[in-house]
């Protein structure tokens, strides 16, 4: 996937979503928690209090969104110090009530079906009368309520109808609130919306497959997993979207957050897997339709990325405070490790199916990455020799290149931090090997001084970032050159725990003498250590933005290419990369994690 990666969805980048995106995007997410309507704008018509009451309903809403902390950078040791960051990120809401079971109150209009269109923006207030408005559900008598539910809209297939009857379920009680004490309300109409729900799904069943459309296939299915009857989900999901892959993907996608609501690991490891399948199979129906803008956003906004991973983020959260426990009050840690899926980061399934497809890359999907994989960083050390090397008692991933190919950057970038390595515009910043310890236990940083070898830190998904000092830079003495030159020879092959070696290029101008060296080199140590990776990196991708956006000139990719094939790596891949854009960051991380083993 690392050609794939060359050529960027960069059309679509940000794109503002089309009606598909607006069902995926509303129905992915659970209906925010219940709020109390707000109270009624004070009775002025001035400008001054319609902004306050705009402005209070913004900070309320916003309030909603949960902060997570990023961890802090540390000193290296020398009293320099690194540059703290949050970063935020909005968190679902776990919505688990079953649809006979205790629903959560939600809001008196529930019944009005979902609109498969985004509601159009309210008008300017006007002094003119209103005009008449479809009677609020509170104004219907119990009878009139059911008739109203019987058909709302005309849902030939009864998908629709059964959509509002589940939602009619959900806000039972909100419903017995609301409407109890105005319309003597009775508890057997909501006996009466159960029987007719039922009903109506047995109903749809004598109804020929084909008279149901894939898009109200999906839009049941994500009824019944928000209602968590997911057994009817499943039955959707073989039978009726057994062959369209757009719509299979996004159900499969919202099956696999369930799944990790719930903390199911093996069910949702095996969907997401079952996406992964998909992946190629949508990108080559993306270089199918080239011309159909609006089937190309179908296909890249199938998935809600950002919500995946933050689903399989919390729930990797969650087996690790399992395992804590287990660690710190004398439990079994290794039956705690079976019994809750294994040693392996669950986020790094959701990434595995991420690199395949042919996805957005917007910055939400980087930053719920970085957050979901990248707990703490911290600089460990800066290593001049052999000797001084840290403990190769974890998975290591090693960037080199030339100087000022843009290394230190993305180390950043990766770990989604400004300031963790030192950039510079000047070449020859990095002077030592420089180990950054990519998620250490916690409160050990504290502990960490330069040199210190800290034992019992390890944690399953930690691993060494190690930033190179860049070769080709002409003010270093060429002793100097030989030493770091013998070193880095020396560090690939003897280092154990050396898993991945970026191997960083610059896209605009190609490979330098030095670069075909340090190829050569790399070919022949790593052919005979398989457990190496090795992949070519092209740089700063975003300064030849005057062929396209992301994209690198031919010949520069004709010279990579013919340079990997005569030097004896011709089959590793490529990604092309900026650190200004963000772009490949997926196809990074999908080597990264071999860090870890
Ligand atoms: N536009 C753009 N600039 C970049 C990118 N990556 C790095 N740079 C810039 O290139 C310069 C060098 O980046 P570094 O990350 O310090 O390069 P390095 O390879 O670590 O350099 P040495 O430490 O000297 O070996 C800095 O000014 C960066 O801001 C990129 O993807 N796009
Ligand atoms: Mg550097």
């Amino acid at each position: 996937y690392g050609f794939a990666t060359l050529a960027p969805l960069s059309s679509i980048h940000r794109h503002p979503p089309n009606h598909f995106c607006a069902i995926s995007d509303s129905d992915s997410s659970d209906p925010p928690p219940p709020q109390p309507p707000p109270p009624p704008p004070p009775p002025s018509s001035s400008r001054k209090a319609r902004l306050d009451a705009r402005r209070a309903a913004k900070a309320k809403s916003s309030s909603s969104a949960q902060t997570s902390k990023q961890t802090q950078a540390q000193g290296d040791g020398k009293g320099s110090k690194r540059v703290k960051k949050k970063v935020t990120s909005t968190s679902r809401t776990a919505n688990v009530d079953g649809i006979f079971g205790v629903p959560t109150p939600i809001i008196a209009n529930v019944p009005a079906p979902e609109s498969e269109f985004p509601s159009p923006p309210s008008p300017p207030p006007t002094n003119q009368p209103k005009t008449p408005t479809t009677p609020s559900l509170k104004n219907l008598t119990p009878s009139e309520l059911l008739a109203h539910i019987s058909d709302p809209i005309p849902s030939p297939d009864l998908s629709y109808t059964i959509v509002t009857c589940l939602n009619l379920l959900r806000s039972n009680n909100a419903l017995k609130e609301i409407l109890g004490e105005k319309l003597n309300f009775k508890e057997n109409i909501l006996k009466d919306i159960r029987s007719r729900t039922h009903q109506l799904m047995l109903d749809r069943e004598s109804i020929d497959p084909k008279e149901i459309t894939p898009i109200s296939s999906l839009k049941l299915l994500k009824s019944y997993i928000r209602n968590d009857h997911i057994p009817s989900a499943l039955k959707i999901l073989n039978v009726e979207l057994s062959e369209s892959i757009i719509e299979r993907s996004t159900a499969l996608s919202i099956l696999s957050q369930k799944y990790y609501d719930l903390d199911s690991y093996v069910s949702a490891s095996s969907t997401v897997k079952e996406l992964e399948g998909l992946g190629p199979k949508l990108r080559s129906l993306l270089d199918e339709n080239t011309e159909d803008e609006e089937l190309r956003e179908r296909i890249v906004y199938s998935v809600d990325w950002t919500a995946l991973i933050q689903s399989s983020g919390k729930c990797e959260s969650r087996r690790r405070s399992i395992f804590k426990n287990a660690r710190e009050n004398g439990g079994d840690l290794k039956l705690a490790i079976e019994s809750n899926g294994g040693k392996q980061n669950v986020v790094f399934t959701v990434l595995r199916s991420l690199s395949t497809h042919p996805s957005p890359n917007t910055d939400s999907i980087y930053e719920a990455l970085a957050n979901a994989l990248v707990r703490r960083t911290t600089f460990l050390k800066g290593s001049v020799s052999m000797q001084t090397l840290p403990k190769p008692d974890r998975g290591e991933v090693a960037f080199i290149g030339r100087s000022n190919v843009g290394k230190s950057s993305l180390v950043n970038m990766i770990c989604n931090r400004k300031a963790l390595a030192y950039t510079s515009k000047r070449p020859g910043k990095t002077r030592e090997f420089n180990f950054f310890a990519v998620n250490d236990k916690e409160g050990v940083m504290k502990e960490v001084r330069y040199g210190d070898e800290v034992r019992g830190v390890r944690d399953f998904d930690c691993f060494y970032l190690v930033d190179l000092p860049g070769f080709g830079y002409a003010k270093v003495s060429r002793e100097q050159k030989e030493e770091w030159s013998e070193f880095q020879r020396e560090y690939f092959e003897k280092r154990k725990n050396l898993r991945v070696v970026f191997h960083l290029i610059d896209s605009r101008h190609g490979l330098v003498s030095e670069d075909l060296r340090i190829m050569r080199e790399c070919s022949t140590i790593f052919s005979t250590k398989k457990d190496v990776s090795y992949v070519i990196v092209l740089t700063k991708a975003d300064k030849n933005d005057k062929l396209g956006r992301g994209k690198v000139s031919k010949n520069v990719m004709e010279n990579v290419r013919t340079a990997m094939r005569e030097n004896g790596v011709g089959g590793r891949p490529i990604i092309a990369t900026s650190a200004e854009t963000k772009m490949g960051r997926d196809g990074m991380w999908g080597y990264l994690k071999e860090g870890f083993k």
